[in-house]
């Protein structure tokens, strides 16, 4: 079957037509190959690839350089799905022209098709300028992890009046400021239905609930292989992680035992050759 190219012209039309999005996190060719394959509506180039894939503790230390040097990665690997890149701590907080630049960086070097970043009201000026240079932006509200030191930890957002309140302002200025759609991540079932009706954009849930338009997962999550958190967000549809390790002792067993490699995974040489030698 041919698989028609996602854009951003087709996730805003989702919302219309009650097609739900499905995005997944990818930060390597392989990776990208395979999900590529199975038709996934969005690529997304995470700044959780800091704690997946380079083993920080969050977010915080993913520079512009290692973003851009996966999101290229992914890019080679990658069709038909909507290219997304993450823009990392600091890449977007100190002025417009730098965020400008830097979300550039993504679409030039990184080949992405569009760019995500957290926050709500304060960052309404920066969006507006990455728009206006033609670059589509994905909002994201509710936990956003490198806000983890303000907030005291990755804790749910938006359980009381007030902040669910700031929520759901945020989600209408970020629509008005130009949007394609907002990630809502850790926030109340409820609040993210409100917020999903409230907009004419999508929003992609990641613990929000099963009223979002589309959801968000971290590919090493959905796989299993991610061992050192679980959010309670998680739904683990292989044993990616234990499938590893079972084959990589199987390996070792047979590398000791002498029944790899066999003659099949070697190369013969002709015995008059040999016998030259
Ligand atoms: N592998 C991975 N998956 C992710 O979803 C993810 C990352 N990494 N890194 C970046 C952020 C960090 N995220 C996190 C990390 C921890 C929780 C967590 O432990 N949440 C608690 C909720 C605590 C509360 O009740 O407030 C939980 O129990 O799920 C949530 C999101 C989501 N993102
Ligand atoms: C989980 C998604 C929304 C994200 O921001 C990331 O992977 O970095
Ligand atoms: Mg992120």
């Amino acid at each position: 079957m041919a698989k028609a190219k996602f854009t951003v012209r087709s996730f805003k039309s989702t919302k219309a037509n009650g097609r739900r999005i499905s995005m997944l996190t990818a930060y390597d060719y392989t990776t990208a190959c395979l999900l590529d394959e199975t038709g996934v509506d969005c690529l997304l180039v995470g700044d959780s690839l800091g704690m997946v894939m380079l083993g920080y503790e969050n977010t915080l230390r993913v520079t512009m350089d290692e973003m851009i040097h996966h999101t290229k990665a992914v890019a080679r690997g990658s069709r038909n799905a909507l290219l997304i890149g993450d823009m990392p701590f600091l890449s977007y907080h100190i002025s417009v022209e730098e965020t400008v630049r830097n979300a550039g960086r993504f679409v030039q070097e990184g080949d992405a098709e569009a760019v995500k970043l957290e926050g709500g009201q304060g960052m309404v000026d920066k969006i507006r300028a990455i728009v206006k240079a033609q670059i589509p932006v994905l909002g994201h509200l509710g936990l956003t992890p490198q806000s983890v030191n303000a907030f005291g930890g990755f804790k749910v957002q938006g359980k009381d009046f007030e902040t669910a309140r700031q929520i759901i302002d945020d989600a209408l200025l970020l629509q008005d400021a130009g949007v394609f759609g907002i990630v809502l991540e850790c926030v109340p079932d409820g609040v993210a239905r409100l917020i999903t009706e409230k907009l004419e954009i999508p929003t992609i849930g990641i613990g929000a609930g099963v009223h979002c338009d589309g959801q968000v997962l971290v590919i090493q999550d959905l796989m299993g292989m991610f061992r050192k958190m679980r959010p309670k967000f998680v739904k683990t549809y292989a044993d990616g992680g234990d499938i590893t390790v079972a084959a990589v002792k199987s390996y070792i067993k047979e590398l000791r035992s002498g029944a790899f490699p066999a003659p099949e995974h070697s190369f013969p040489v002709d015995e008059n050759v040999l016998a030259a030698l």
